[in-house]
C-alpha cells in the first residue's frame, strides 16, 4: 500500500464508513483554505509518500494490446479495435518497436475503415520509428494503395511506394512474400471503387463567431453584461435580436475527457482522433495530432500529466480533473506562483462583480480572470477537499510548482504557497461543478467549461438554442428578443422536456427560484394551446403563404436525416427559424406548432453536437 491511489481508497472508505473519523475537524463554516489545510492534516497523520516515478509506460501492456488486436483483426468492429491499437501505442515506451508496430497495426485498420489519410499519417509514424524489415512490404503496399484510393490514379509517390514494397520482399516469409507479390503484379485491381469514410466536420456547419462586440470577443454586440441584486450577473439585449441570429461561438476555456474516452478523444481539442497519438509521458491521454500534444504540453499538460499517472484517472471525479485543468492553465496564463498570486489578489480586491470579470476592461473568456470571477460560494464538502488534497499532494511531489519537489503530504502542511494553490483548487472545484456543461457526444464524454456561458442565467423555455459540439460552445436566438429584455439559457432541459418537480431539482441545485412564464405559470411538457380550427391557419396553409410548403412536408423528420448523416437539408434551419419567428409574432405562445419546430431546432442542434 505505498502509492497514492492505494491511499485514496483507504480515504474513501474511512469517510464513507466513518466521516467523523476521516476528517474530524472539517466544518462546512470553514473558508476554503481551511479545509485545504484540515484536510492536507489529516493526510500527513498518515505520513505515506507520493510514488513521484510512476508514468504507466509498459512495454508488456502494449504488446498484449497489439497481441489482442491482431487476434480479433477479423472479429472486432472498427471501434473496438482501433481503441486496442490506439491502447497500445498509449502504453508504448516512445520510440520503441512497440510503437511503430501499434502505428503500423493501426493503419492496417484504419486503411480497411477507409480512412486512408489516418492510415497514410500512421504509415510514416511506424517508418521514421523503425518498422520491422520482415513487414516493411506490407507498410508500403498500404500506403500505394491508400494514395492510390485517394487520387484515383497513378502517380511518382504512389510508384515510389511500390518500388520501396518490393525492395523489402525478400525479408518476408515466403507464404507472406508470395501473396504480397501477388498484390504487387495486379496493383492497382480493385482500388478504384474504394471511397473514403465520410468524416463529420462540425465546423462546417458552425455559424460564424461574431465580431461586433468590443467589450466580449466572440459574442454579438446585441449583447451586454448586467447586474442586479435579483439575478446576479446576467446578459441582456441591447437591441432586439431576430430568430436565428448568432449570440456567440466561443471555443471553451476549458475541457476535459472523461477516462472512458481518453483513447478516443482529443485532450487538447476534443475532436475524434483518429490516428491519434499518445502523451511522451503518461499513458492516460490521446491527441489528434502532433500539434495538439506539443500545444497541450506548453498549456497545462506539463502540470497534470504526472498527477493523473500517479492517482489514476478513474479514481478522480471528472470535476476534480476540471480543477485540476484550470489550475494547471492558471498557473502557465500567469507565468509563475507569484505571478498568479498577484493577479489573484488583485481580482479579489475588486468588489463590481462585472469590473472583476475583465481583463484590460474587456470580457476575454480565453483569459483566467474571467473563470476566476465565476467563483461565488463555498461549499466543498469533505470528501471533495480530500480528493483535492491528494492532488496537491501529487502536484508537490511530481512538478517544481513549489521549487523543489515535495514528496511528503507533512511538509505542505506549512508551505503557504501550497495552501494558495490547494484553495485555489477547491475554489476551481466550486467553479467547474457549477458552471461547467457535459458536452455531448458518446454519452457525455467530457465536461467544458466557458465563462461567458456561465453568466447567462436560466430559463425554462429559453430564448436561445445552443449547439455544442466538442469544446464549440454556440449559442443562437431561439426566438425574437427585445432591447432590454434578459438572454437566457437552458441549465438542463427546456419545459417542453423536463416535468416540474424535475426543474425543481435543478433550482435547487443552482439555488434560485425560477421566474421564467413556463415556472409561473407551470406549463408541464404536454401544456401548450390548442391550434384554432381554421382552414387558413393551418400549418400548410401558412407555410405556403410564406412561400415554405417544400419545407413543411420535410420538417418532421428533420432529425432523422441529421442522424443520418444527411447534413444537406441543414441548410434548411434558417427557414425553421423564419417560420418559428412568424409563428410568434401571429399567434399565442405556447402552441403546439410553434413548440414543434422548437421540438425539431432542439433535436437538430444536439444532433449536430453528438457528431463530432
Ligand atoms: C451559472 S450562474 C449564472 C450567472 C450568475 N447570475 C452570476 O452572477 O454569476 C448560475 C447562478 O445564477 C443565478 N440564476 C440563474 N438563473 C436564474 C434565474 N432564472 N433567476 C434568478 N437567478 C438565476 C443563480 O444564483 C445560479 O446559481
Amino acid at each position: 500500500m505505498d502509492d497514492l491511489c492505494d491511499l485514496l481508497d483507504l480515504f474513501i472508505m474511512e469517510f464513507i464508513i466513518s466521516p467523523r473519523l476521516a476528517l474530524y475537524n472539517y466544518s462546512a463554516q470553514m473558508d476554503d483554505e481551511e479545509k485545504i489545510k484540515v484536510a492536507l492534516r489529516h493526510l500527513s497523520t498518515c505520513g505515506k509518500h507520493v510514488d513521484n516515478q510512476k508514468n504507466g509506460k509498459s512495454k508488456f501492456r502494449a504488446l498484449a494490446y497489439i497481441e489482442e488486436g491482431n487476434k480479433k483483426f477479423e472479429s472486432l468492429f472498427r471501434e473496438d479495435l482501433l481503441e486496442i491499437y490506439t491502447k497500445a501505442a498509449m502504453y508504448a515506451e516512445i520510440g520503441s518497436n512497440e510503437l511503430a508496430r501499434a502505428y503500423g497495426n493501426r493503419s492496417a485498420h484504419l486503411y480497411t475503415s477507409g480512412l486512408y489519410e489516418d492510415a497514410l499519417i500512421d504509415i510514416e509514424r511506424a517508418l521514421a520509428i523503425g518498422y520491422n524489415d520482415d513487414t516493411k512490404t506490407k507498410l508500403y503496399v498500404r500506403r500505394a494503395k491508400c494514395l492510390f484510393v485517394l487520387k484515383k490514379e497513378m502517380s511518382p509517390e504512389i510508384e515510389e511506394a511500390l518500388s520501396d514494397a518490393r525492395k523489402w520482399l525478400d525479408k518476408m516469409k515466403e507464404a507472406d512474400k508470395k501473396y504480397m507479390t501477388k498484390i504487387l503484379d495486379k496493383f492497382p485491381e480493385g482500388l478504384l471503387n474504394k471511397t473514403p469514410f465520410k468524416k463529420y466536420d462540425y465546423n462546417a456547419l458552425l455559424p460564424e463567431p461574431p465580431q461586433d462586440n468590443p467589450k466580449i470577443p466572440g459574442a454579438s454586440g446585441a449583447i451586454e453584461l448586467k447586474y442586479s441584486d435579483q439575478f446576479g450577473r446576467h446578459v441582456v439585449a441591447t437591441r432586439d435580436i431576430n430568430a436565428g441570429e448568432t449570440i456567440i461561438v466561443h471555443r471553451s476555456y476549458a475541457t476535459v475527457i472523461d477516462s472512458k474516452f481518453s483513447h478516443k478523444y482529443c485532450w487538447n481539442c476534443c475532436k475524434r482522433a483518429w490516428s491519434g497519438v499518445p502523451c511522451h509521458k503518461c499513458v492516460e491521454v490521446i491527441y489528434c495530432n502532433e500539434t495538439c500534444r506539443d500545444k497541450a504540453w506548453s498549456e497545462h499538460h506539463e502540470i497534470e500529466c504526472k498527477v493523473i499517472s500517479v492517482i489514476t484517472r478513474e479514481k478522480l471525479d471528472i470535476y476534480d480533473l476540471l480543477a485540476l485543468r484550470l489550475t494547471a492553465k492558471a498557473y502557465k496564463e500567469a507565468g509563475s506562483l507569484k505571478k498568479l498570486q498577484e493577479k489573484i489578489r488583485k481580482i479579489d480586491s475588486i468588489d463590481d462583480p462585472i469590473l472583476k470579470c475583465l481583463t484590460n476592461n474587456r470580457f476575454d473568456h480565453t483569459k483566467y480572470e474571467s473563470v476566476y470571477s465565476l467563483w461565488r460560494h463555498n461549499t466543498i464538502d469533505s470528501d471533495t477537499a480530500l480528493r483535492l488534497s491528494l492532488i496537491l499532494c501529487s502536484l508537490a511531489a511530481t512538478t517544481n510548482i513549489f521549487g523543489e519537489k515535495i514528496l511528503n503530504s507533512k511538509q505542505l502542511l506549512n508551505n503557504e504557497e501550497a495552501t494558495f494553490i490547494g484553495r485555489l483548487m477547491l475554489v476551481n472545484h466550486e467553479i467547474a461543478s457549477m458552471n461547467a456543461s457535459k458536452f455531448s457526444g458518446d454519452n457525455n464524454a467530457g465536461l467544458a467549461l466557458d465563462p461567458l456561458w456561465s453568466l447567462f442565467n436560466h430559463s425554462c423555455d429559453p430564448e436561445t438554442i445552443n449547439m455544442t459540439p466538442g469544446n464549440i460552445m454556440s449559442l443562437t436566438a431561439f426566438q425574437r428578443l427585445e432591447k432590454g429584455q434578459q438572454v437566457c439559457i437552458n441549465y438542463d432541459e427546456p419545459f417542453f422536456f423536463a416535468y416540474i418537480p424535475n426543474r425543481r431539482l435543478l433550482h435547487k441545485k443552482f439555488r434560485f427560484e425560477c421566474e421564467c412564464r413556463a415556472c409561473k405559470e407551470c406549463w408541464a411538457p404536454d401544456f401548450f394551446l390548442k391550434f384554432p380550427h381554421c382552414e387558413a391557419y393551418t400549418p400548410a396553409a401558412l407555410m405556403k403563404k410564406l412561400g415554405l410548403s417544400s419545407i413543411f412536408g420535410e420538417f418532421k423528420k428533420f432529425g432523422d436525416m441529421v442522424n443520418a448523416n444527411d447534413d444537406t437539408k441543414v441548410v434548411l434551419i434558417p427557414d425553421l427559424f423564419r417560420v418559428l419567428d412568424f409563428y410568434l409574432r401571429v399567434y399565442g405562445y405556447p402552441r403546439v406548432e410553434i413548440i414543434e419546430i422548437k421540438l425539431i431546432l432542439v433535436h437538430i442542434s444536439s444532433a449536430l453536437s453528438h457528431k463530432y
